[in-house]
């Protein structure tokens, strides 16, 4: 992406501390493949979160979910009222202009709780689309490769090289352990397998680009649909394959490692490079260059549905954005349901890259590391998300090559 080196035009910089680049703070280079660099605050020193940022309890709906830390960051961003982002892909633009001074994250950014959306069925479709299958986590294959920050210890005590430390089963053990459970529990033999770990199984189809976009609201028919949806009782037909979640996750594999917000609070101490941009998820284990990380995954909304979500969180108040357009009507939201991937931040020198795969018919995005990754390693990749209103998003990342803000503009799509 034509990321201009600096900041971006309207960027003021001066306004504040400059805690992203140069100095003391900078952040170690990230590694990927887009952009620019390393997280910023890597280098500058674990800020204790306060208790206004812990987050609410989720909803019914999300309850079982692994969303916690998301909303408490203390991150500095511009305009508090900033709007959320929109979700990656498609989207345009905001004129950055907001030259306040960033401003620490609080119980603003608390974990919204899921919108009563008419599609109380969001849930359930989640666990539709699995089947029956085993309980394992997918969370489980994807434990060795990466966590979320806060529960990672130092990147030192995980080192695999340490004789004191077991070494972890590699994520095709595990993958195969899962495979193993799962066909035990009488599901299809399609439904067992991990696509991305299946040599020449999926089929890439395209890189994914995070875009604030909200631009269903314009050319969409989500007023029909939305009419259809209040007719049929909630339940519009063709947005009910949008509620989904990809498969192979069954409610219960997806109900992953539900921590509450307050237990991650006590007495841990976000790493430093959270200090700026939230929650981040860290490699536990060296990956190779092209290697599968992680898998985005999150509930399967429609775009009208994404809509209102976004404005629920513009209302809220909220400033970390979790999703992710595929296509039209088909946006992964993270918000409420998710893994590890959902703490990824991003970064315009990244070390990985969001793709999007055709598996079995379905739509799946996996995340792949763009760069060899090291024990330790912030794990990023580049949204390139395009904002419709509000404020742009100022971008902490800490690249040397930073673009000054998270939002890409339409020349450089
Ligand atoms: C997918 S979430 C990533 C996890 C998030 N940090 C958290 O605490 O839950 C995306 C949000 O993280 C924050 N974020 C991620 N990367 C950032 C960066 N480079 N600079 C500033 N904020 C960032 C923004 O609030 C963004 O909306």
């Amino acid at each position: 992406m034509g990321a201009p080196p600096g900041r971006a035009p309207g960027t003021p910089s001066s306004s504040q501390p400059s805690r992203r680049r140069g100095g003391d703070d900078q952040q170690p280079p990230h590694p990927p493949e887009a952009a620019s660099e390393a997280l910023p605050g890597t280098a500058s020193p674990p800020a204790r979160r306060r208790g206004g940022e812990q987050q609410p309890p989720h909803p019914p709906e999300a309850a079982s979910e692994a969303l916690p830390g998301a909303a408490s960051l203390p991150a500095r961003r511009r305009g508090g009222d900033r709007n959320p982002p929109h979700p990656p892909e498609a989207a345009s633009e905001v004129p950055s202009g907001a030259a306040s001074p960033p401003a620490r994250r609080r119980g603003g950014d608390r974990q919204p709780t899921p919108p009563p959306t008419r599609l109380p069925a969001a849930a359930a479709a989640v666990a539709g689309e699995g089947g029956v299958g085993p309980r394992r986590s997918f969370r489980i294959s994807l434990r060795p490769r990466v966590r979320v920050a806060p529960w990672v210890k130092p990147p030192v005590a995980r080192n695999p090289k340490d004789p004191a430390k077991p070494p972890r089963p590699s994520i095709e053990a595990l993958a195969a352990e899962w495979a193993k459970e799962k066909a035990a529990s009488g599901a299809p033999k399609e439904e067992c397998v991990l696509p991305f770990l299946q040599k020449g199984a999926p089929r890439k189809v395209g890189e994914l680009k995070l875009s604030n976009s909200f631009s269903s609201v314009r050319d969409c028919d989500a007023k029909l649909h939305k009419a259809c949806s209040e007719k049929s009782d909630g339940c519009c037909p063709r947005h009910e394959a949008f509620r989904r979640l990809p498969l192979p996750y069954t409610f219960q594999e997806f109900n992953i490692d539900p921590i509450k917000k307050e237990e991650l609070d006590n007495g841990t101490e976000p790493p430093p490079y959270t200090q700026y941009c939230g929650w981040g998820s860290r490699a536990l284990e060296a990956i190779e260059k092209d290697d599968f990380v992680i898998e985005f995954v999150g509930e399967v909304i429609d775009d009208e549905t994404c809509e209102e979500r976004l404005e629920d969180m513009r209302r809220r108040g909220d400033k970390n954005f979790y999703m992710c357009k595929v296509k039209k009507d088909f946006v992964i939201d993270a918000t409420f349901k998710g893994n590890d991937c959902r703490f990824f931040n991003h970064s315009c020198e990244p070390n990985c890259q969001l793709q999007k795969w055709q598996v079995n018919g379905k739509t799946r995005l996996g995340v792949f590391a763009s760069k060899a990754i090291e024990v330790g390693e912030p794990l990023t990749y580049d949204y390139r998300f395009e904002q419709h209103y509000g404020p742009e998003i100022e971008c902490f990342c800490g690249a040397q090559n930073c673009q000054g803000n998270m939002s890409v503009t339409k020349q450089s799509k």
